[in-house]
């Protein structure tokens, strides 16, 4: 047992043994459980929850490979039981140390306090809406800004979780294609939040409708493709997406007068203020009115700078939030293991949901496959074009009116497929049907889904392929990604 505020290590051996713990009023409990560990545990009073999402009364929950934070938001405060087994999926014996202290030092008081400024705004408007249907105006769009670790997604969480136990349902955004949200990760997502998020997932999301009909209901997300982890491999790519993303949003906003007024929560990954035309753009594009930054002063000042004419005229409001020291960085090693999570869990499933993905080949000849271009390669192909020429999917030359249909900045034709660009690789399927495709068209696509490529046998030109269910596979355009794994 660990004294209040110092950390301790709970070995798996050591705690066969249920322990309980009692959390008091308004304090967190920490916890990093290592992936070689299950950390198992329920709520046996009080009532707790976990960046917003409450946890049900005397029912198990499983963890492995995340740092939490267990809230007790009443007076009475909450205790829990809990017990570590070693992963047995690890196919080793060995197990690491579960990390966990209590802390009085929260910011979710101060979190709560935006939330509730932020529900304020919404009923103000879904009030303004029910009076003036033909005038309605959309709930508050909240951009979270901050540095690398300083809690952005743990405080998007919050503050959907929260606006969905007052009965609204915000649009979730991740712009952070690093991590996959309701999606894999290279993806940059807009999903409305109608239910609660599922801890238990990799990620703490949950799954999305391509798994069909589970215990916990899937999530619906419009879904484009990055194809790259790192939001600045290719800046054109990720800028031209987040637009689109932006007017699908948008018009999804105009379809539906709850989510119209519950508005919209937006998750970014980490930019600074050398990163401004990226934060003007994602401002314009889902007409962002408040910015909340975690825990930066400087930039929160250098934002205001920059955006007075905006303060001044009431179009925009900026919020300065202190960061939790509860949100820790996380090594390379954890973010690439989280998405191979993230990853196994789309085709196969968790402890608690099974899916049954399905083996199949196809001729590679049968498909288009893209494959987006990182700003490296392109700044070399380009050196090597003789002046005024510029590269387009079709290899035809540079002219005006080519250039709105020209895909030369973002994708090139993968016009030779080999075991060494596909093998162990993630493709999105389009939306798109090969007939007829304008390159304009890929641009524009959202992702219907997405499948893993085992290997491409060349000599047969054979690609074997796993997807999520069975069923005929739909002749689509498909985007090789730059996420590899291995099944
Ligand atoms: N109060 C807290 N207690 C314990 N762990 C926390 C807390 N807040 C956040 N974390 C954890 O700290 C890590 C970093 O937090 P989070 O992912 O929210 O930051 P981020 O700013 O979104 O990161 P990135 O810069 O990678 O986008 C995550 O593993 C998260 O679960």
């Amino acid at each position: 047992m660990s004294l209040p505020g110092f950390g301790t290590s709970i070995s798996p051996e050591e705690s066969a043994v249920t322990s309980s713990i009692d959390i008091p009023a308004f304090s967190e409990w920490r916890i990093e459980v290592p992936f070689r560990t299950y950390f198992k545990f329920k709520v046996i009073k009080g009532v707790a929850e976990i960046f917003g999402t409450e946890l049900p009364l005397n029912v198990e929950i499983q963890f492995c490979g995340v740092k939490y934070a267990i809230y007790a938001p009443l007076s009475e405060g909450c205790t829990i039981e809990y017990a570590t087994t070693p992963n047995k999926e690890n196919m080793t014996n060995e197990v690491d140390d579960v990390v966990e202290y209590l802390s009085e030092e929260t910011v979710m008081k101060k979190y709560i306090n935006l939330h509730l400024g932020l529900e304020g705004l919404r009923q103000q408007i879904s009030d303004h809406n029910i009076i003036n249907s033909q005038k309605a105006k959309n709930g508050p769009r909240v951009l979270i800004l901050g540095g690398k670790c300083t809690g952005k997604t743990a405080l998007a969480k919050i503050l959907s979780s929260y606006a969905l136990k007052m009965d609204s349902t915000p649009i979730l955004v991740n712009l952070n294609p690093r991590d996959g949200v309701f999606a894999l990760p290279g993806s940059i997502t807009a999903t409305p939040v109608s239910d609660s998020f599922d801890l238990e997932c990799a990620g703490g999301w949950g799954f999305s409708t391509t798994s069909g009909t589970l215990y916990h209901n899937p999530k619906q997300p419009i879904v484009k493709n990055v194809g790259f982890v790192n939001f600045d491999d290719n800046l054109d790519l990720y800028k031209y997406q987040i637009s689109k993303l932006g007017l699908t949003v948008m018009s999804r906003v105009e379809e539906d007068p709850k989510i119209k007024s519950s508005g919209i929560i937006i998750d970014t990954p980490p930019l600074a203020i050398k990163d401004i035309s990226l934060i003007e753009n994602i401002i314009s594009d889902f007409e962002v009115n408040v910015i909340v930054v975690i825990g930066n002063e400087r930039l929160s000042i250098d934002l205001k700078k920059k955006f007075k004419h905006k303060l001044s005229s009431a179009q925009l409001d900026i919020v300065k939030v202190p960061r939790s020291e509860g949100a820790v960085e996380v090594d390379e090693s954890f973010v690439r293991r989280v998405q191979e999570e993230t990853i196994k869990e789309y085709f196969h499933g968790n402890y608690k949901t099974r899916l049954s993905p399905f083996k199949t080949e196809l001729e590679v000849r049968d498909y288009s496959i893209y494959k987006g271009i990182l700003s490296l390669d392109l700044a070399s192909t380009l050196a090597f074009l003789p002046a005024g020429d510029s590269y387009t999917a079709d290899g035809e030359g540079d002219n005006d009116k080519q250039e709105e249909n020209s895909l030369d900045k973002y994708y090139s034709l993968l016009s030779e497929p080999s075991p060494s660009n596909l093998d162990n690789s993630i493709l999105a399927v389009t939306q798109l049907a090969q007939k007829n495709m304008l390159t304009k068209d890929l641009l524009n696509t959202s992702v219907l889904g997405y499948v893993h490529i085992s290997k491409y046998d060349d000599t047969k030109g054979k690609l074997r392929v796993l997807l999520p269910f069975p069923g005929a596979f739909p002749r689509n355009v498909l985007i090789s990604t730059h996420i590899g794994f291995s099944d």
